[in-house]
């Protein structure tokens, strides 16, 4: 399994925030703020897997990477893509060809167009303006074959094909796509165990052809066993990013207490809930976002929000991690 981690990242977040503005009664408006400080990476040939639970701010991220937020979203912080900034005129020109989004749900595949249409479709987006049919069709044939879709498949429209042969097609609408930034929101719920390892074994193939691919789950068990780092979101921020290897045993050489609790949460571990729920944006606490549920808060920890911070091989947000 290549790791290329020491390579400049294609994808580098930085200090993300994202606020939304809303309008209270009347004609009163306020802002709130769901994502704060907010940092990951991704180089080429590496899967970041980003975990979290549900409104911890995965899929805000990566809407802000694709420049979809809708627009009473406000972001401040900085987004790079290959070293360059994403402005928004420069993620208009690379959605679909520099960045490939392979969607939660197979509904975004259009129900009335013939799935190898799609393919082709994306593989001329990736090419420019000069839309080659013979050249696409190839393109789009040879993706099938890799992904294990028969044939005849290119014909068939999305109702008619299985939940993992929808994945495997949406998978090699980004292959085609020549993407150097693969993120893939939520790709496995609802398919059975064979069709996540395939799906999973999709994205391996994506990342060691050099491609990056920023891979968002809330199945932390799944998330261990594809990526090459783990970045951990709590409340809208990263509270940990961390080499998938330090997942393992008692989770000694984890460094947040929070990443502690989801690993020995899993029911391979203690299968111990962790008490307490994760805060809403409108009511965050002080200090660490985490403290009011964490067993190792001391009363400093309320005193500010603690900074992201190396430690080992990794990045953390806790004051006592070492
Ligand atoms: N348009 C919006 N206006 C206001 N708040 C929003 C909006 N979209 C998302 N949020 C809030 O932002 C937070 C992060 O949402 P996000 O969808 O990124 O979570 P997620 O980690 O992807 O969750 P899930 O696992 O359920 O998909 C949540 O608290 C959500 O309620
Ligand atoms: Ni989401």
């Amino acid at each position: 399994m290549p790791t290329q981690t020491k390579s400049k990242p294609i994808l580098e977040v930085e200090e993300l925030s994202i606020s939304f503005a809303q309008y209270t009664s009347g004609l009163r408006q306020s802002s709130l703020k769901v994502i704060a400080d907010l940092s990951v990476s991704v180089c080429p040939g590496e899967i970041v897997a980003v975990v979290g639970s549900s409104g911890s701010g995965k899929s805000l991220l990566a809407h802000a990477i694709l420049g979809i937020l809708p627009g009473n979203a406000a972001i401040s912080g900085s987004i790079r893509f290959a070293g360059q900034k994403l402005t928004a005129e420069y993620q208009e020109a690379i959605r679909g060809r520099e960045i490939a989004l392979i969607p939660q749900s197979v509904n975004y595949l259009d129900p009335l167009m013939q799935v190898g249409k799609q393919v082709r479709n994306a593989a001329k987006i990736a090419r420019g303006s000069s839309p080659d049919r013979a050249a696409a069709r190839k393109i789009q044939r040879e993706a099938f074959a890799r992904y294990n879709l028969a044939p005849e498949v290119e014909r068939l429209l999305p109702f008619q094909l299985s939940g993992g042969m929808a994945r495997r097609v949406l998978v090699a609408t980004a292959l085609v796509s020549s993407a150097r930034l693969v993120i893939a929101d939520e790709p496995t719920p609802g398919l059975d165990d064979a069709a996540v390892r395939e799906t999973l074994g999709c994205f391996r193939e994506l990342a060691d052809q050099g491609r990056g691919v920023l891979l968002i789950t809330h199945d932390i068990e799944t998330a261990l066993e594809i990526a090459d780092r783990i970045a951990v979101f709590y409340a809208g921020t990263t509270v940990e990013v961390a080499p998938v290897q330090d997942f393992s045993g008692g989770g000694e050489a984890l460094r947040h207490p929070y990443t502690k609790a989801l690993w020995r949460s899993l029911p391979k571990n203690d299968f111990a809930p962790i008490p307490g729920f994760q805060p809403h944006p409108n009511a965050l606490p002080e200090g660490c976002l985490f403290q009011p549920r964490c067993p190792m808060a001391t009363p400093e920890c309320t005193a500010g929000r603690p900074e992201m911070r190396a430690v080992r091989e990794g990045m953390v947000r806790c004051i006592h991690a070492s």
